[in-house]
């Protein structure tokens, strides 16, 4: 996303510039990065990794969810990734545009479900925390030194392994930066 959206990607170094300065980003910059924080959450909106959660869950008895009946024997899943793409939920669900978040703040750890990118309840992801601090940091880390282009055209169709991936790897030009 960010090497499609080159403002967005000079627009989150920009943010590093001028929180962090020309030393390394550590952790402990990153509640000061949140512009960095909304790419996050925008990735983690329109390409959920895991984008069904609860996908090995067995009704062990009947269960009335919402107006829905959930007969015993069911395998239920949730589809997360249909949740964030859903037009009555998200306004331009299909545009990336990390300023939404920073008109409404929606937490990504399990609280808010119109964006669980790992899961909520009893069987949520427990390595969340890990996860988005070393999301954060690489990513702060990786655009504060280098420049990032395509190298050819971006291919952005999915398939679902363990988690989802690009269909055709992502190939870059990387340039140093000054
Ligand atoms: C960005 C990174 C990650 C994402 C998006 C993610 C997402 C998820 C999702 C969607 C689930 C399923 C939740 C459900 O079924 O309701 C899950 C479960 C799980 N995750 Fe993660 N995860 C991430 C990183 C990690 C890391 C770093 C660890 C371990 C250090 C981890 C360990 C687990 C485990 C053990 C479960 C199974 C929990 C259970 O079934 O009780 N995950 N994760």
């Amino acid at each position: 996303r960010l090497v499609l959206h080159p403002h967005i990607q000079s627009e989150a170094q920009q943010e590093i510039a001028t929180a962090v300065g020309l030393r390394p980003v550590e952790d402990s910059d990153v509640p000061n990065l949140r512009y960095l924080q909304a790419i996050v959450k925008e990735v983690l909106r329109m390409h959920p990794p895991g984008p069904l959660l609860s996908w090995a869950r067995l009704a062990v008895h009947d269960a009335h969810v919402g107006k829905f009946f959930v007969p015993s024997g069911t395998t239920a899943m949730v589809n997360m990734w249909a949740i964030t793409h859903d037009g009555s939920i998200w306004k331009d669900p299909w545009a990336f545009r990390p300023e939404r978040f920073l008109e409404e703040d929606v937490s990504v750890m399990g609280s808010d479900l119109r964006l669980a990118p790992f899961g909520s309840g009893r069987r949520i992801c427990p390595g969340r925390a890990l996860g988005l601090a070393t999301v954060h940091l690489w990513l702060a880390r990786l655009l504060q030194k280098y420049k990032w282009a395509p190298a050819h055209k971006v291919q952005l169709n999915e398939c679902l392994r363990l988690s989802m991936e690009m269909k055709t790897p992502l190939v870059c030009r990387v340039v140093q930066r000054e």
